[in-house]
């Protein structure tokens, strides 16, 4: 390899004609012109191949001129080429000049010369081809191979999200609904397509393991796990930034407030996709910010993609959720003060929304559509039209849709703010609280040990619960540890802990320990901020044994067990001490906000409002009667309100029941669907990989003795234990599932496609519509775009572009002839005989080629059109959101349009010179 060679990618042929640049014994540097990308290769192992064209090709050169290459001459290592234009006029051409977007057939050089791969092989490839191509459409791409239930809501807000150019959301779905799996299914659905590559994870320290196990065990995915040992570890090594040597890092906030110089470093590193749990801890006012928001802030800022998470966005207040916002989209929510005025006018558009989604046959009153158009503003003018019988119900549906799509995006928190209610969700169990009210010691018993008169409660209730195993949460951990010394020592009940002070692997043990069913504790003592984001849903019975003043934090707590996944009514159990602060505040949440039975959306406000008089309540109990009437009255007022407005929208904007129906059916089907099965099962059996069934719906896969690579990709020495369905692998986590989007199965997909196995076959066979001696060819040719990969061409591209089987005058054969079932006997075993029939019909085949050639070239000129098409109508739609976004809010940068407007027109450029490659060429002769 020397500079000035020309050189293939073997896996990234989108990447078009590289360069040699510079090459040593061991690393060589390739530019890839036509998609501006450098790479550096070690020599070793180099997936490259020389770029070698032959007399006969076609060429073409910087300056676009096409010819027919004559001649070669190789000096130096280096080729030149001498050409005959269609003028008639030779010319020699270097080939460093060449265009970089020449591509080289090799399938037809392998059949030419007799390199004949088995037919199954080939047959594989066309599946292959067929699959990636389907795939790419489908969609619910990237839902599907995760280890979880198609949940509607879940699937919906994963579809929406993931399926925006640079997706930038709050997910604030009530605790326990699964805002970890919707993340998750975004970042699988994006890393799959290649739109992200680099993805940063920050959760609060004590949920580190349990996301990287969740990641690993639903999505497959392998996240590096940054704390302070692995940091400075990685710091005294190496000289490169840390946060480079990943491109998956999973790591805590914390760990980046504490120390500057792993915040720098984590900033200096380029992230495509940031993910943050439990976003409510952010500290933002309108006047001051936290160095936790500060250092979230310049992250997001350089971040294409964006996910926050949090169960309680107003944990702390409307401005702390308007500073969430704020990271997401700093144009849309520019200003606090006009955020919280919007916020009153949320009931009219609700109202319009509703009445276009409930009903969408019924057309809106006068007034409603009046006021439609002034919410609209100049967008109304080519809003879709919604009059009675202008269109069909099913246009007319669309445009309804479309209208409310519109109306959620300018007006409420439209785009940016996922969350979903379990009230509007089914399957949640009933939550019973069991109230005590205990006395208060005198002043003979104050000396016992039962001066708390909730510790020997708790020894009652845990013995009536027996043998149920109990969650019991406190505020602080030494109200925890002093418990469970008492527990053990006074009652002999020993009891687990779970609190901040415990290193994290202490903390799973003890999770782990508690979950365990049989030889597992009957009791784990949490504390408050111990347990956060924590799954407890396999218990029922949760003590409150204090309450905190915070409304979102008591919601958190019950979250533990309120989760999906949990099976039975939960139990709330609450002591409280009569005439005391803790009777107050039982009465506070029991009578004013009624947030045990089920969570109160008014809470946070009535909490923002009266939490003063709740504060001297606390001081001097009696004044809690007439408290608790305000605040009944207050929440129910409030509550209504936000069910006509802002929560209604909130509701609209986060599940439309149609669409996620219609994506668990997708999901539901692709489960049902054998081809899958039948696909793996010949790969394995043609390539030498054992597999028999086992019990249940598993199966054992292992390397076989004899395969046709040392090792099949992504199947370990030992072998596996797998199964094709879902409900097996959710009941069995030890087992792989394997799906079209499993890495072992994309691993064998990659095989085909980034190599030229099974990509030339030769069949004999009979058939009575031909006569012995005749051929037929059958070519596939895969639409390929060289174009950054920033760009995404290839969302818009189908993959396998064109199917032919040519007859011997060129003429394709596929309509009449079920080119599927056209067997025969593979003549890859018989050499003399394939090379025999090869060489005698040479030119008979050059001649299908060319005719294929010609065919391909005309379609690929249609195949680009209809790309372009498709991309204008996709980044069309987003550039005139963010036009009319810009008029009702002037806030909106310039540059942001520009941007979209400059990629459309590279996409649009590059969609220009899609090109057919062929992959595959299987001759079949007829005897
Ligand atoms: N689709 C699903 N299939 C199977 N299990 C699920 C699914 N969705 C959620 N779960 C389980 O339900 C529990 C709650 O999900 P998750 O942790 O994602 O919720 P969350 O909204 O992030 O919770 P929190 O508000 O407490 O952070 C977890 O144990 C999760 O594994």
């Amino acid at each position: 390899m020397r500079p000035g060679q020309r050189w293939f990618s073997e896996t990234e042929a989108e990447l078009g004609l590289g360069l040699v640049l510079e090459a040593d014994v061991r690393v060589a540097r390739l530019l890839f012109p036509a998609t501006g990308e450098e790479r550096a290769y070690a020599r070793r192992e180099a997936p490259l191949w020389r770029a070698v064209f032959a007399v006969g090709d076609q060429v073409r050169d910087l300056d676009g001129r096409e010819s027919t290459v004559i001649g070669v001459d190789e000096q130096d290592a280096l080729l030149t080429y001498l050409t005959l234009d269609a003028a008639g006029c030779e010319q020699a051409l270097m080939e460093s000049r060449l265009d970089p977007h020449l591509h080289l057939n090799r399938p037809q050089r392998k059949l030419l010369a007799g390199r004949l791969d088995a037919d199954i092989w080939f047959g594989l490839r066309l599946r292959t081809w067929r699959h990636l191509g389907n795939w790419a459409a489908s969609d619910v791409r990237g839902l599907v191979g995760a280890r979880i239930s198609p949940i509607p809501h879940q699937l919906y807000i994963a579809a929406e999200v993931a399926g925006r150019d640079a997706p930038r959301v709050l997910l604030a779905d009530e605790v326990g609904l699964g805002k970890t799996i919707e993340a998750g299914l975004i970042l699988h659905r994006m890393l799959l397509e290649g739109r992200v590559r680099r993805v940063l994870i920050l959760v609060p320290e004590p949920l580190l393991h349990q996301w990287l196990v969740e990641l690993l065990r639903r999505f497959n995915l392998g996240f590096a796990l940054f704390d302070r040992e692995r940091l400075a570890a990685l710091a005294d090594t190496a000289d490169s930034n840390p946060f480079e040597t990943e491109q998956r890092v999973l790591c805590s906030l914390d760990l980046l407030t504490d120390a500057p110089s792993a915040a720098a470093a984590a900033l200096a590193a380029d992230w495509d996709l940031l993910i943050l749990d439990e976003a409510h801890h952010l500290h933002w006012a309108p006047e001051e910010s936290g160095l936790d928001y500060d250092l979230v802030q310049a992250l997001a800022a350089r971040a294409v993609a964006v996910l926050l998470l949090t169960a309680t966005p107003e944990q702390f207040g409307r401005a702390g959720h308007f500073g969430r916002l704020r990271l997401l989209d700093p144009q849309r929510f520019g200003d606090y003060a006009a955020f919280l005025a919007e916020e009153a006018d949320y009931a009219p558009v609700a109202e319009i929304a509703a009445a276009l989604l409930d009903d969408p046959a019924a057309s809106l009153t006068a007034a409603q559509r009046a006021r439609l158009d002034a919410l609209l503003g100049d967008d109304g003018v080519d809003q879709p039209d919604l009059m009675p019988d202008a269109q069909p119900d099913q246009a007319r549906d669309q445009a309804g849709d479309e209208i409310v799509s519109r109306l959620l995006d300018r007006h409420g928190t439209g785009r940016v703010l996922f969350r979903n209610i379990r009230a509007a969700i089914a399957g949640f169990p009933e939550r019973h609280v069991h109230a005590s009210a205990l006395t208060a010691p005198t002043d003979e018993t104050t000396a016992a040990d039962a001066a708390d008169p909730r510790r020997p409660w708790l020894v009652e209730t845990l013995r009536r619960l027996h043998p149920a195993r109990v969650l019991l949460i406190a505020a602080r951990a030494d109200t925890v540890l002093a418990l469970r010394r008492w527990l053990q020592e006074r009652a002999g009940i020993p009891a687990a802990v779970f609190h901040e002070g415990m290193e994290i692997v202490e903390r799973d043990r003890a999770a782990a320990y508690f979950a365990d069913a049989e030889d597992g504790a009957r009791i784990l003592l949490c504390s408050e901020i111990g347990s956060e984001g924590r799954n407890f849903q396999f218990v029922h019975h949760l003590v409150l044994y204090d309450l905190p003043l915070e409304p979102d934090l008591l919601e958190q707590r019950i979250g533990r067990l309120d989760r999906i996944g949990q099976t039975q009514t939960i139990e709330l159990h609450v002591p409280y001490v009569q005439g005391t602060a803790s009777e107050v505040l039982y009465r506070w949440y029991a009578e004013g906000l009624d947030a045990f039975a089920a969570s109160c959306p008014a809470a946070p406000v009535v909490h923002e409002r009266l939490v003063d008089r709740l504060r001297a309540a606390l001081e001097r109990p009696a004044d809690i009667d007439a408290l608790v009437l305000e605040a009944a009255d207050l929440r129910r007022v409030l509550n209504a309100e936000l069910a006509a407005g802002r929560d209604r929208l909130l509701e609209l904007n986060s599940h439309r029941p149609d669409r996620s129906a219609a994506l668990k059916a997708a999901v539901q089907a692709q489960d049902a669907d054998p081809a899958l099965a039948d696909y793996l099962t010949r790969f394995w059996d043609a390539f030498g990989v054992e597999h028999e069934p086992a019990s249940g719906a598993a199966l054992v896969v292992r390397p076989g003795r004899h395969m046709l690579q040392e090792r099949f990709p992504g199947l370990p020495p030992d072998g596996l234990t797998a199964t094709f369905e879902r409900a097996h692998a959710l009941a069995h986590e030890d087992q792989a599932f394997l799906t079209w989007e499993h890495p072992m199965v994309r691993s064998a997909t990659e095989l085909l496609t980034g190599s030229d196995l099974g990509s030339a076959a030769l069949v004999l066979t009979r058939h009575p519509a031909f006569k012995a001696g005749e051929l037929l060819l059958q070519m596939l040719y895969v639409a390929e775009c060289p174009a950054p990969a920033e760009l995404q061409a290839g969302r818009f591209l189908p993959r396998l572009g064109l199917h032919l089987l040519l007859d011997e005058h060129g003429r394709d054969r596929s309509d009449g002839l079920a080119i599927d079932d056209i067997a025969g006997r593979c003549l890859t075993g018989n050499t003399r005989l394939a090379a025999a029939l090869l060489q005698a019909r040479t030119a008979a085949i050059e001649a299908m080629l060319a005719a294929g050639e010609a065919r391909a070239r005309r379609e690929e000129q249609a195949i680009g059109r209809a790309a372009r098409a498709r991309m204008q109508t996709l980044l069309g739609a987003e550039l005139q959101r963010l036009q009319a976004l810009a008029r009702v809010n002037p806030a909106v940068r310039e540059d942001e349009i520009h941007h979209l407007a400059a990629r459309r027109a590279r996409l649009d450029d590059a969609l220009g010179r899609v090109h057919l490659r062929l992959d595959a060429v299987r001759l079949v002769a007829f005897g």
